[in-house]
C-alpha cells in the first residue's frame, strides 16, 4: 500500500480502520525510533488496521528559541521517505504552530480523537513528553488513554554502548566527525541527496574530477573527507568514491559548504541527475593547504585510503 501523507491533523482523511499511531519528531528515523514505529506497524498488520506517524514541522525549537533552532538531520521529505520505507501507511506532518503548542496535555487526546475518530492505539518511547510546556508524560498518557478507551504501547529506551540512542546524540556525532557511531545509531548509512551541479572544473585539471552536489542540510556534518558510495538514476550500480564536504579554503573564500564526490571509476552521472551519496567512513577534517600541489597530493592519499576502506573495511595505511 502506498503511504498517504497529510499536512495537518485536521486534513487527515483515513478509512474507518483501527489506527495505530506513532508520535514524535523522529529526526533521523534512528534505531530507537524504529522500535516505536515497528511496534505500530506490527500491531496494525495483526489487527487489520493502519499504521501511521504523527510528526511535526517545524521542530518545536523554532517556536521556543527561534534564534538557535535545532538543526535537523533529515528534511521533511527525506524523513517521510524513510518512514514510508519502514512500512507506514500514512504520515501526518502536523504544523507546529503557536496554537498547536498551546494545547494542554489534558486536551491532547481529545484533540487527537476529534481528528482521528478511528484512533485505536498510540506508540511512543517511555520518555516521551507532550502538551503545552511538555506537561504530559507517559504516566498521564496511559491514565488519560485508559479513560478514553485507547491503548498506549511504550517502547523502552534503546541504547547503544550503554547510552540512549537519540537524535541529539546523532547530531553531535555527525558534527564531530564520529560517522561510524552516527551510522550505528541510525541503523543505516547517513546520506546526502541532491542534484548534480557544475563545478569550476579545477578538479579535472588536477586529475581528480568531482561531482558537485547541491545539498544544504539543516545539520551540517563535520567538514572533511569521507569514503562514500553513490547511487543514481542511470544505473542500478553503487559507485564508490571519496568526497569532500566543506568550504574548500585552499581554493575559495566561501561561507557556504559544498559536497563534491570523486568517483574511483568512470562516472555515469551528469549535471541535473538526482543522486544519493551514502557516507561510510570519515577520513580526515578539511584543511587549508598552502598550494594546489599540496592539496592534490593529499587528495591522492585520501583516494588511496578510501579505496583501502572499500577493499579491507579499514582506512589504516
Ligand atoms: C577527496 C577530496 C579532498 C579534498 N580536500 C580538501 C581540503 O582539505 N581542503 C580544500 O580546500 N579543498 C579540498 N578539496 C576540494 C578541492 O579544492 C576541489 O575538489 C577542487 O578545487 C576542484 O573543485 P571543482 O570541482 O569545483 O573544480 C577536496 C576534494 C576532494 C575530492
Ligand atoms: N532510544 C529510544 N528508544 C525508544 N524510543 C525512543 C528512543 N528515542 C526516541 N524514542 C521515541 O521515539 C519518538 C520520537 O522521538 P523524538 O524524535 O522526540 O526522539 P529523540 O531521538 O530523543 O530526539 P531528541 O534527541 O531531538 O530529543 C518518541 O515517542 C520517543 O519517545
Amino acid at each position: 500500500m502506498a503511504t498517504t501523507q497529510f499536512q495537518d491533523l485536521a486534513e487527515a482523511r483515513l478509512p474507518a480502520r483501527p489506527l495505530h499511531l506513532a508520535i514524535g519528531m523522529f529526526d533521523g528515523v534512528h534505531l530507537g525510533h524504529r522500535a516505536v514505529i515497528d511496534a505500530a506497524i506490527q500491531s496494525a498488520r495483526r489487527s487489520g488496521g493502519l499504521a501511521g506517524v504523527l510528526t511535526f514541522w517545524p521542530h518545536p525549537s523554532v517556536l521556543v528559541r527561534p534564534d538557535s533552532p535545532v538543526p535537523l538531520v533529515n528534511d521533511p521529505g527525506i524523513k517521510a521517505r524513510l518512514l514510508a520505507e519502514a512500512g507506514m501507511d500514512f504520515i501526518i506532518t502536523q504544523r507546529f504552530t503557536p496554537g498547536f503548542a498551546a494545547i494542554e496535555a489534558a486536551d491532547f487526546l481529545p484533540f487527537l480523537q476529534k481528528n482521528l475518530p478511528a484512533l485505536s492505539a498510540i506508540y511512543v518511547g517511555e520518555n516521551w513528553r507532550y502538551g503545552h510546556g511538555r506537561g504530559g508524560d507517559i504516566h498521564s498518557l496511559v491514565e488519560d488513554a485508559r479513560a478514553r478507551g485507547l491503548a498506549v504501547v511504550s517502547s523502552q529506551r534503546i541504547n547503544l554502548n550503554g547510552e540512549p540512542i537519540s537524535s541529539t546524540r546523532i547530531r553531535a556525532c555527525l558534527a564531530e566527525g564520529r560517522l561510524d557511531e552516527a551510522n550505528a545509531l541510525l541503523g543505516y548509512s547517513y546520506f546526502a541527496e541532491g542534484i548534480v551541479a557544475s563545478g569550476k572544473a579545477l578538479g579535472r585539471a588536477i586529475g581528480f574530477p568531482t561531482l558537485n552536489i547541491s545539498w544544504d542540510p539543516g545539520l551540517r556534518p563535520c567538514f572533511g573527507v569521507y569514503a562514500v558510495q553513490v547511487t543514481g538514476p542511470k544505473s542500478a550500480g553503487r559507485y564508490p568514491g571519496v568526497a569532500n564536504y566543506g568550504l574548500r579554503p585552499t581554493v575559495e573564500q566561501s561561507t557556504e559548504p559544498k559536497l563534491e564526490v570523486h568517483l574511483f571509476g568512470p562516472c555515469p552521472f551528469a549535471g541535473g541527475d538526482k543522486i544519493q551519496v551514502d557516507w561510510l567512513r570519515f577520513i580526515r577534517p578539511e584543511m587549508k593547504f598552502s598550494s594546489v600541489e599540496e592539496l592534490t597530493a593529499r587528495i591522492a592519499e585520501d583516494r588511496a585510503q578510501a579505496e583501502a576502506f572499500f577493499k579491507t573495511g579499514t582506512t589504516a595505511k
